[in-house]
């Protein structure tokens, strides 16, 4: 068993239609049993990023390790949630479920997978194509959580969930990440949502990796500050600043003690987030987990 659910080093991913590298140089370590948010904006690389894990794309440079091996090799102890939620539309759920107990007989945990869909009310002889978005959702997650996967690749899992389903789906994969150490990867944006959920980040930009590291870790690496105009904000690293009349806020990145004239607050992390987005030339921040658990 390895402590390390992804690793990567100096990925990339050139599609043949698409100018520019839709991944560049991505190098991050991902500990297992965390539960990790990939944000960023959209065509940043999420999706790009979450099938070169699942192996359903070959990186064009460098390494991605899952689960301490190839993602082929990994495959049967990960289960991937596709953007669109793929699912054969003329089986039943009944059917979706034996299907996936066949397809994964030394693993198959069917009373969890069934309790996921009773819990959303849903009637087990109903077809897929007669189901909503939102429940479609519900059964490919059943199916993924069925898996009882080490790692569990998730894109844009709650995107079409009403309130109550995201809540309690969220709820579900937390209790399933806490109890089993299921390592779970998750894209969103809904960035106010992951900071109760997740204590790992991921912010893509352009294909490059902006932010990696603990949650907490990242949050007290920044400072949102107030000041007058013109208040010098040397030697600190400035991720994003604004002069509003006489005042002035910035999200920095303390190389030292702050000066007296200036108010420190602690930043969400929508905040810390929201800043690297409007600032794509801000440094990124790299923290090696396996440094900052030290
Ligand atoms: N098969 C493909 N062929 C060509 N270009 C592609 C392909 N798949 C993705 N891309 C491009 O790669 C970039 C990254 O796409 P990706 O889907 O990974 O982004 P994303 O961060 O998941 O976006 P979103 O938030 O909109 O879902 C985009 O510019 C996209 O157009």
């Amino acid at each position: 068993m390895t402590d390390t659910a992804i690793e990567a080093a100096g990925l990339g991913r050139r599609f043949r239609r698409r100018r520019g590298p839709a991944l560049d140089g991505c190098a991050f370590r991902l500990p297992a049993g965390r539960v990790c948010a990939v944000t960023g904006p959209n065509g940043a690389g999420k999706s790009t990023l979450l099938a070169l894990a699942a192996g359903l794309l070959r990186p064009t440079e460098g390494t991605i390790t899952v689960l301490g091996t190839t993602p082929a090799a990994a495959r049967e102890r990960l289960a991937h949630v596709a953007q669109n939620k793929p699912l054969h539309p003329q089986l039943t759920i009944a059917g979706t479920l034996r299907l996936g107990r066949d397809l994964n007989p030394r693993r198959w945990d069917a009373r969890t997978a069934e309790r996921i869909v009773a819990e959303g009310g849903l009637d087990p002889d109903t077809k897929i194509r007669a189901l909503s978005g939102g429940q479609r959702t519900r059964v490919a997650l059943a199916l993924a959580l069925g898996k009882r996967p080490e790692l569990l690749l998730l894109d844009e899992p709650m995107a079409d969930l009403d309130p109550l389903a995201r809540h309690q789906l969220t709820a579900t994969l937390m209790a399933d990440a806490a109890d089993r150490g299921t390592t779970v990867v998750m894209s969103s944006h809904v960035v106010a949502e992951l900071e109760g959920s997740c204590d790992h980040l991921l912010l893509l930009g352009s294909g490059r990796v902006r932010l990696a590291g603990p949650l907490d870790d990242l949050l007290a690496a920044h400072t949102l500050v107030t000041g007058r105009a013109g208040d010098a904000l040397d030697p600190h690293t400035v991720v994003e600043s604004r002069t509003t009349g006489r005042q002035l806020t910035a999200l920095v990145r303390p190389a030292g003690p702050l000066g007296d004239g200036l108010r420190r607050d602690r930043p969400s992390l929508e905040e810390v987030v929201l800043a690297h987005l409007r600032s794509p030339e801000a440094p990124p921040l790299l923290l090696d987990a396996r440094e900052a658990a030290v």
